[in-house]
C-alpha cells in the first residue's frame, strides 16, 4: 500500500535531495572556504547499496522524487551505474542531478540510457576567465559542452543554477536572462544563503526584487505556472524568449510553507531543512542490525521536527553547503 509522510505542518514529503559526497574538484568562493578544510573519510560515507536501501524505504513512504548532488556528485567513482540502479526502483518518478558540469561533457546519453530524467547544471559566468576565478578551475568550456550535451540528449528542461553577486557576476544577469531567447533552457537566479562556517568572505548577494526589475527592462514577464514536480523556483518567460527564467529567493521571498523534501547527507544524515542544523543519524541504524521498519520510524522522524519555516535568526547554520548538498 502507498503511503504518504507528512510533516507536522501537513505538508508532504516526497521529495528527497541525497548528497553523494562532500568532494568537489571545484571551489566556487561562495560555497566553499579559500583555505584547507575536512571532508568526511571514505569509510563514513554510506555505499551505493546502503543508499539504495535508504532510497527503497523512502519510496515505500512516499518519495516519488530524488536528486543527486554534493559536492560534486559525479566526483564519486560509479555515479552512472548507481542512477541506473536507482532508476530500476519501482516508485521512484523522477531522477535528477544537480552538478557542476565540469566531469560529464561526454556522458550525457550514458546519463539518459542509465535513467536519468532532468540535470540541473551550476554555472556563475559566462566568461572563462572569470569563471576560472569564482571556481578555481580553467573549465568554462567542458560546462559549456555538458549544457549544449544535455540539451541535445532530450534531458528537458536543462536548468542552469546562476548565484548572482554584486561585484563577482552580477554584471551578467542579462547576458545570462537573454541565453533564454534562442535557447530552451531554464536559466534560474539563486538568492545567496549564509551557509557553512567560514565559506568565504561576505558576499554582497543581488536579492530577488532588485533582479526582476533588471529583467523586466529586457521585457514584459509572463508568469509560467508551476506544475506538479517543480522545485522552489518562481517561474518566468520574457516576451518571445524560447526557455525561461526561474528566481529561487529563499531569502526575501522564502518558499518554506510547500516544503516538501528531506535531504539525506553522504554520512548518513537525514536534514529536514537546508536552513537548519537539525539531523537525525541514519548511518548507526544502517549500520547497526536495525530494521527497514526502524528507518522508516527514523524517515519520519525527521518529516516531524521539520520546522514551520527556517529561521536565520541569531545563528548561522553551521554546516558547509557542499556536504548538504544545496
Ligand atoms: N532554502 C532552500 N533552498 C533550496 C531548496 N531546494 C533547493 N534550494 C536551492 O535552490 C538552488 C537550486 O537547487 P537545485 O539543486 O537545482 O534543485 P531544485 O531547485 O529543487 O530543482 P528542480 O526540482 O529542478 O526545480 C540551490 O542553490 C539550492 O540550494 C530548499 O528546500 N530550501
Ligand atoms: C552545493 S552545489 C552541489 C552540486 C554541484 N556541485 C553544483 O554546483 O551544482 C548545489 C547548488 O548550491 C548552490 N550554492 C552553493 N552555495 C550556495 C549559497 N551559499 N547560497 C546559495 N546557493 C548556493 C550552487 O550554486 C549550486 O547550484
Ligand atoms: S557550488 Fe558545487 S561546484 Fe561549486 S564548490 Fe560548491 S559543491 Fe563545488
Ligand atoms: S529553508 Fe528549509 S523549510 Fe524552507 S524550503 Fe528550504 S528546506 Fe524547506
Amino acid at each position: 500500500m502507498t503511503q504518504t509522510l507528512t510533516d507536522s505542518y501537513n505538508r508532504t514529503i516526497d521529495y528527497l535531495r541525497i548528497s553523494v559526497t562532500d568532494r568537489c574538484n571545484l571551489r566556487c568562493s561562495y560555497c566553499v572556504p579559500p583555505t584547507p578544510f575536512a571532508h568526511m573519510n571514505h569509510t563514513d560515507i554510506l555505499s551505493y547499496e546502503e543508499l539504495i536501501r535508504l532510497v527503497r524505504v523512502g519510496i515505500s513512504l512516499g518519495i516519488r522524487k530524488v536528486r543527486l548532488t554534493g559536492g560534486e556528485p559525479f566526483a564519486r567513482k560509479g555515479l552512472i551505474g548507481f542512477i541506473r540502479e536507482l532508476s530500476a526502483l519501482e516508485g521512484l518518478e523522477d531522477l535528477a542531478v544537480t552538478t557542476n558540469g565540469t566531469l560529464i561533457a561526454d556522458e550525457m546519453k550514458n546519463l539518459k540510457e542509465a535513467g536519468l530524467t532532468r540535470i540541473n547544471i551550476s554555472l556563475d559566468s559566462l566568461r572563462p576567465e572569470r569563471f576560472a576565478k569564482i571556481t578555481g578551475k580553467d573549465l568554462f568550456a567542458e560546462v559549456k559542452r555538458t549544457i549544449e550535451g544535455a540539451l541535445k540528449t532530450g534531458l528537458n528542461p536543462v536548468k542552469i543554477n546562476t548565484v548572482l553577486l554584486d561585484g563577482i557576476n552580477g554584471d551578467e544577469l542579462e547576458d545570462f536572462a537573454r541565453l533564454t531567447f534562442d535557447h530552451p533552457v531554464h536559466i534560474r537566479f539563486i538568492e545567496y544563503m549564509p551557509i557553512g562556517e567560514g565559506s568565504g568572505p561576505a558576499h554582497s548577494e543581488l536579492l530577488a526584487p532588485a533582479i526582476t526589475r533588471r529583467l523586466e527592462a529586457l521585457g514584459p514577464l509572463t508568469p509560467v505556472h508551476r506544475s506538479a514536480h517543480d522545485g522552489p523556483a518562481q517561474r518566468f518567460k520574457i516576451k518571445g524568449a524560447k526557455g525561461e527564467i526561474g528566481l529561487i529567493s529563499p531569502m526575501t521571498n522564502h518558499f518554506c510553507a510547500t516544503c516538501n523534501r528531506l535531504r539525506l547527507t553522504a554520512d548518513g544524515h537525514l536534514r529536514p531543512c537546508l536552513l537548519s542544523d537539525a539531523k537525525v543519524n541514519l548511518m548507526d541504524a544502517v549500520r547497526g542490525s536495525a530494521d527497514d521498519a526502524t528507518l522508516a520510524t527514523l524517515f519520519r522522524h525527521a518529516a516531524g521536527i521539520k520546522g514551520k519555516r527556517h529561521d536565520l535568526t541569531g545563528h548561522a547554520v553551521h554546516d558547509m553547503m557542499s556536504s548538504i548538498g544545496g
